[in-house]
């Protein structure tokens, strides 16, 4: 069975690729050291050898990153030289996972395998209604398991940077989850970022009506992201599975619980960009931590570790990264199993008094961005980073 995956996984790869070949192989020699998630990992190995079409080389890189990865660890090889493509494309696609640990990468890779058996009309007979995996993201990965639907930011080798389309997809995502039978959602990252914040690439692609329509553009669509978050209807939760910056920080005030692993960091650098605040934090910041605390993150960018978001409200739990995964999901299991009619109306009475001024606050800080985006000091900031002068 495993030389047959070898010999399909040998069909699909082109010229370069064509040594990559899935670790199924290896896998079965793991079979005595099989855990529950183990288990999982051993059925997703057997999906893909059920995949009719090739998913194409990108996501075979990520397969065998994620396999190398849950099994190794980080990637401890040398780094081939630049004329051994093969080898070094399967380099690149590892190192980028960083430290991402075994047992996310495999979770990720269980998740990466199910997206895959929907959008590649897996020949296997799934029970109906029991796990459903949405297609058509480029950007993301949408599962629907156990009451649970969970959204994974998946651009990892640009460290979950949210371009405009990954903006379009989540809220297709969010709509999604708001009408599916779960009862929680659930959002994260795949990779060792959970995510990087706006892509700043985002500001090159200039409109026939110059910079002042991309601002104006780029506001609507602001405001319509962060309007997702604040009328989202059911418990959304944040498991933040490592660095969050910009954007990807300032939404969490908009979640229900916000979980981190303690390789996460808090980061709203917005002063360095030349911008001000988004997704309501002018607000819920201020609520969460005072003032005081809000200021030294969203005015002077003070970056905070897990530990120190927590102490501030802004993070619900920190969890030791090596057990993260473990921890986090068997919380959300247990939350998953409640009620979900009365996990909804709860929700609506603890926040929908402050949705209109959460609206209003949106506005408000979207109409601020427009003017900022077109300063100097966002622009320079933004081309300084884009020509690789300066990083955060
Ligand atoms: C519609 C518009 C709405 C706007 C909403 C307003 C939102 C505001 C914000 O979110 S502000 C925050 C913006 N984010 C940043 O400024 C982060 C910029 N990135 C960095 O400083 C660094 O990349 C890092 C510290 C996140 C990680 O550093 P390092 O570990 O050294 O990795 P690399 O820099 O090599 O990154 C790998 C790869 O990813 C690309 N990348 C990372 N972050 C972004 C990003 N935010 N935008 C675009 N690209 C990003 C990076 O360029 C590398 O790409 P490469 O491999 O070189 O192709």
């Amino acid at each position: 069975m495993a030389i047959a995956a070898w010999r399909l996984a040998q069909r699909w790869c082109p010229s370069y690729l064509q040594v990559i070949s899935f670790p199924v192989v290896q896998l079965h020699m793991n079979r005595a050291a099989m855990t529950a998630s183990q288990k999982d990992f051993e059925n997703a190995m057997n999906q893909v050898k059920l995949l009719k079409k090739d998913p194409g080389n990108e996501v075979k890189l990520k397969l065998y990153a994620l396999y190398k990865q849950a099994t190794e660890g980080p990637c401890n090889m040398p780094k081939p030289g630049v004329f051994d493509l093969i080898n070094k494309a399967k380099w690149d696609a590892w190192n980028t996972l960083g430290s991402l640990p075994k047992e996310t990468a495999r979770q990720n890779y269980v998740d990466l395998v199910s997206s895959l058996s929907s959008s590649l009309e897996s020949s296997s007979q799934v029970e109906p209604g029991t796990d459903r995996k949405s297609t058509g993201y480029e950007t993301l990965m949408v599962t629907s398991e156990g009451g649970i639907t969970k959204i994974t930011l998946n651009r990892p080798a640009k460290k979950n940077a949210i371009n405009v389309e990954m903006y379009h997809e989540i809220m297709r995502a969010l709509k999604a989850a708001s009408k599916d039978d779960s009862s929680i959602t659930v959002l994260t990252g795949n990779g060792d970022y959970y995510s990087s914040g706006n892509d700043l690439t985002n500001f090159t692609d200039i409109p026939p009506g110059g910079v002042e329509e991309k601002a104006k553009n780029s506001a609507i669509l602001l405001r319509e992201f962060v309007g997702c978050f604040i009328d989202f209807p059911k418990p959304l939760i944040a498991v933040v599975n490592g660095p969050a910056v910009g954007i990807s920080v300032t939404i969490l005030g908009l979640f229900d619980v916000v979980y981190a692993s303690d390789r996460a960091t808090f980061h709203t650098p917005f002063s360095h960009l030349g911008q001000s605040p988004e997704g309501c934090s002018s607000y819920t910041f201020l609520k969460i931590m005072g003032p005081a605390k809000a200021t030294e993150m969203l005015v002077f960018g003070k970056k905070l570790t897990a530990g120190e978001a927590c102490a501030q409200g802004l993070v619900t739990a920190v969890f030791p990264d090596s057990t993260f995964q473990k921890e986090v999901w068997t919380r959300l299991k247990a939350f998953a199993k409640l009620p979900p009619n009365a996990m909804r109306i709860s929700k609506e009475v603890i926040r929908n008094r402050e949705k209109e001024k959460l609206h209003a606050v949106n506005a408000e800080e979207c109409s601020v961005l427009q003017e900022r985006w077109l300063s100097d000091e966002c622009m320079n900031a933004v081309v300084n980073f884009l020509s690789r002068k300066s990083k955060l």
